[in-house]
């Protein structure tokens, strides 16, 4: 078992098994549990239901749609309703039991219901235990844009229960990889050296640097949102590879692979500090590198750059008419460039559209 602590404020496990552990950290006075799961985990989600029961908590277990359509300000007031009626006071706990979607969306309703309960998230895919769960950021997309609407709620407790990413199909473990590989490029390097020395172990949860990775990517994060957790300055480099990429979710609306959308918009990212001259080309190329080997996507469509633009400027780190990016002057220095030139975004977008 490793225990990472965000700040002293609390804990992120990672364990075999802790999934069905929740009773554990949950804290004392809880009367009321509403878990919420999405349909492919509800086996889980009523594990971890029987096992609050077990304890004498008066535990619901509530399905929500599959992916972003969780997200959604009608599952939200879906939720809101059903907490209404179980009579939950600010001494019960919502569980996120799921991907990054629904353990953002479990997060927002117990960030807004009553102006804040507790939330334990036990993350079910890769980018739910390296990045969504970790951090308090919680949040649901409009059909604008991403995360538009959000509030920050750190989580009592996060259960990282490594045992069930075996079940995740490939392509959300490859997903969430694209998390994992942007906590090596802004912070850690040491991550991209442990994809390279093995990038087809990489994809798979029984790969020999599993944990490793989990454990790495998870400290980098809670490193970040301990010394920041409202995004005033420092936190922003958890976005890098965001402004492109949530623009591509938003004209994909939101049929796209969070994880996928990163990996092409870091490699926007990239292409765009080098055209504003700060980035070498070899660190451009190591992008698209440690990506491709892992089987992330690098490339983009081409001719559709005018509605990405307006998604980017939508981004939260825009300020005004000031579009603002994450950038590397090199591996593990990131910097902000803000107002890049026109000439300098269609540089990048032609790199990344071939
Ligand atoms: N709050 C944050 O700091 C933060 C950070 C990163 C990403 N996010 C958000 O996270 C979301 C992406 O999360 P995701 O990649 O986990 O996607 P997801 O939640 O859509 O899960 C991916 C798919 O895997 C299925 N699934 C989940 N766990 C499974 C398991 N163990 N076995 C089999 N199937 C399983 C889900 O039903 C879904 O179909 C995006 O909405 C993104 O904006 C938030
Ligand atoms: O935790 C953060 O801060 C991040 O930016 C992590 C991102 O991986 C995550 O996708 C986040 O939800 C994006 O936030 P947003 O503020 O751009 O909506
Ligand atoms: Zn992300």
């Amino acid at each position: 078992m490793s225990v990472v602590s965000v700040g002293g404020d609390y804990d992120v496990v990672i364990e075999s098994g802790c999934s069905t552990r929740v009773a554990d950290v949950i804290g004392d006075g809880v009367r009321r549990a509403l878990v919420v799961h999405p349909d492919s985990m509800r086996s889980l989600g009523e594990a971890v239901t029987a096992s609050l029961r077990d304890t004498g908590i008066e535990a619901y277990a509530v399905g929500v749609p599959d992916a972003e359509d969780a997200k959604t300000a009608v599952v939200a007031a879906d939720l809101w309703s059903l907490l209404g009626r179980h009579g939950f006071t600010r001494t019960d706990v919502v569980v996120g039991v799921g991907g990054g979607t629904v353990t953002d969306l479990a997060g927002f309703v117990a960030a807004t219901w009553l102006r804040g309960v507790p939330v334990v998230q036990v993350p079910t895919t890769l980018l739910g235990m390296v990045d969504a769960a970790v951090g308090g950021k919680t949040g649901i997309n409009t059909p604008e844009g991403k995360n538009l609407v959000g509030s920050f709620h750190p989580p009592r407790a996060v259960l990282c229960d490594v045992d069930v990413l075996a079940t995740l199909p490939r392509e959300d473990y490859v997903a969430g990889m694209a998390e994992i590989i942007k906590a090596g490029f802004i912070v850690d390097p040491v991550i991209l050296d442990l994809v390279a020395s093995d990038p087809e172990a990489a994809g798979r949860p029984d790969g020999p640097h599993t944990l490793e990775l989990i454990e790495r990517a998870i400290r980098v994060k809670a490193d970040v949102v301990s010394q920041d957790l409202r995004e005033s300055s420092l936190r922003e480099i958890l976005n890098y590879g965001h402004t492109f990429g949530h623009a591509i979710e938003q004209v994909e609306h939101y049929r796209r692979r969070h994880g996928e959308a990163v990996a092409i918009g870091m490699v926007f990212a990239a292409e765009l500090a080098a055209a504003a001259g700060v980035l070498s080309v070899e660190v451009v190329a190591r992008h698209r590198e440690v990506l491709t080997s892992v089987g992330l996507p690098t490339a983009y469509e081409a001719g559709r750059w005018a509605e990405l633009e307006t998604a980017m400027r939508r981004d939260k780190k825009t300020r005004g008419d000031l579009l603002r990016f994450v950038v590397l002057e090199d591996v593990g220095r990131p910097v902000r460039l803000e107002g890049p030139t026109q000439e300098q975004l269609h540089t990048a977008y032609a790199a990344v559209s071939p």
